[in-house]
């Protein structure tokens, strides 16, 4: 008989533990979960650890609070060690990159799109003038604007669930939230109408998550390495790079969503192609610039840097840069608790 090799990727870590970090919502919870698994499945022992982030601390706009509400306390403990790894949704992250830390894997992500949650089962075309819906985010705020449906946008923070229940109780006549989120704590049927990104674009990286441990913990990088799924980072690194081409953080009226397409040449050879669109919107609604590029996936930085040239050439730099602090309405960041 010959022997088989059955060990599993996460023997390399032989017996050792490695602690998952995460924020205490119940997304992030979920998401951390899925993450840990995984990790199990390739023969790691895991435990998770719940890390109180500034954004759980405060209700505060994001914008007051300021860049990485939701992940530097995370990144603090991988650093001092407390935890070996921390999964974020990837659209919270900062764009500027930590060279303590590597992101291991971006998982299979899921539905990018932003989700309509409406009384009476409403999608966005039906809500009459003068309804209100919550969202504090610029890039939502700007976009739901810009429809002209006369929608009175209110400022919302909170965790999904708090969010959703604005509405069950009649507080709110709709929020936008994530897709992504309901779909994680198992709520989409909440979801009125899934906004097309040929009106509404998504956060760029939103529906993602960060798998991210120390640079220097090779093993265990390796290991998280097997989770990751090809096409979700292709597209997010095109979305992040067209971010950071603009300039522009989470906190910005800047949409962007890529994806990775089956396409078929002359000869009949089916091949990929990355599509990527993006948007940067007036908060007041009264402007919204948008390009798109198709390329190779493996270009896909310079192609989401391509596309954010082209918004800056339509003139995308004024709108980005809008800081409008003396309206209550309008809070710098996602400013969404998930
Ligand atoms: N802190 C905001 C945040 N970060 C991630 C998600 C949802 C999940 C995702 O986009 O991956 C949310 C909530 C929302 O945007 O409604």
């Amino acid at each position: 008989m010959t022997s088989v090799s059955t060990a599993a990727p996460g023997s390399a870590l032989d017996g050792r533990v490695v602690r998952i970090g995460t924020r205490g919502s119940l997304l992030a919870r979920t998401q951390a979960e899925t993450v840990r698994s995984a990790l199990t499945a390739a023969g790691v022992t895991t435990e998770l650890v719940v890390v109180t982030t500034a954004g759980d601390k405060s209700i505060a706009p994001v914008r007051e609070i300021g860049v990485g509400v939701f992940t530097t306390a995370l990144r603090d403990a991988l650093a001092d060690k407390t935890i070996d790894v921390a999964v974020h949704s990837y659209k919270d992250l900062p764009t500027a990159e930590d060279s303590r830390f590597v992101i291991a894997a971006i998982p299979p992500r899921e539905d990018a799109r932003d989700a309509l949650v409406a009384r009476d089962g409403l999608v966005l075309g039906e809500l009459p003038a003068g309804s209100t819906v919550g969202t504090s985010a610029p890039r939502r705020v700007a976009q739901l604007r810009a429809l002209g449906l006369g929608l009175d946008v209110r400022p919302l923070r909170g965790n999904l669930d708090t969010r959703i229940g604005k509405v069950a109780s009649g507080e709110l006549d709709a929020v936008v939230v994530a897709r992504a989120g309901l779909a994680r704590i198992g709520r989409l049927e909440v979801v009125t109408e899934a906004l097309e990104p040929v009106q509404f674009l998504p956060a760029p990286a939103q529906g993602a998550l960060a798998v991210e441990c120390r640079g220097d913990d090779d093993h265990l990088a390796a290991v998280i390495a097997t989770l990751d799924d090809e096409h979700s980072r292709v597209a997010v690194v095109a979305e992040r790079a067209l971010l950071a081409e603009l300039e522009a953080g989470c906190t910005a009226p800047v949409g962007a969503t890529a994806e990775v397409v089956e396409s078929i040449d002359e000869d009949g050879r089916i091949f990929d192609e990355l599509s990527v669109r993006g948007v940067a919107a007036a908060i007041d609604g009264s402007d919204t610039i948008r390009a798109s590029a198709v390329g190779k996936p493996s270009d896909a930085d310079a192609l989401g840097r391509s596309v954010a040239r082209e918004l800056l050439d339509l003139g995308a730099r004024e709108l980005v840069d809008v800081t409008e602090p003396s309206t209550p309405n309008v809070s710098k960041g996602e400013s969404t608790d998930a």
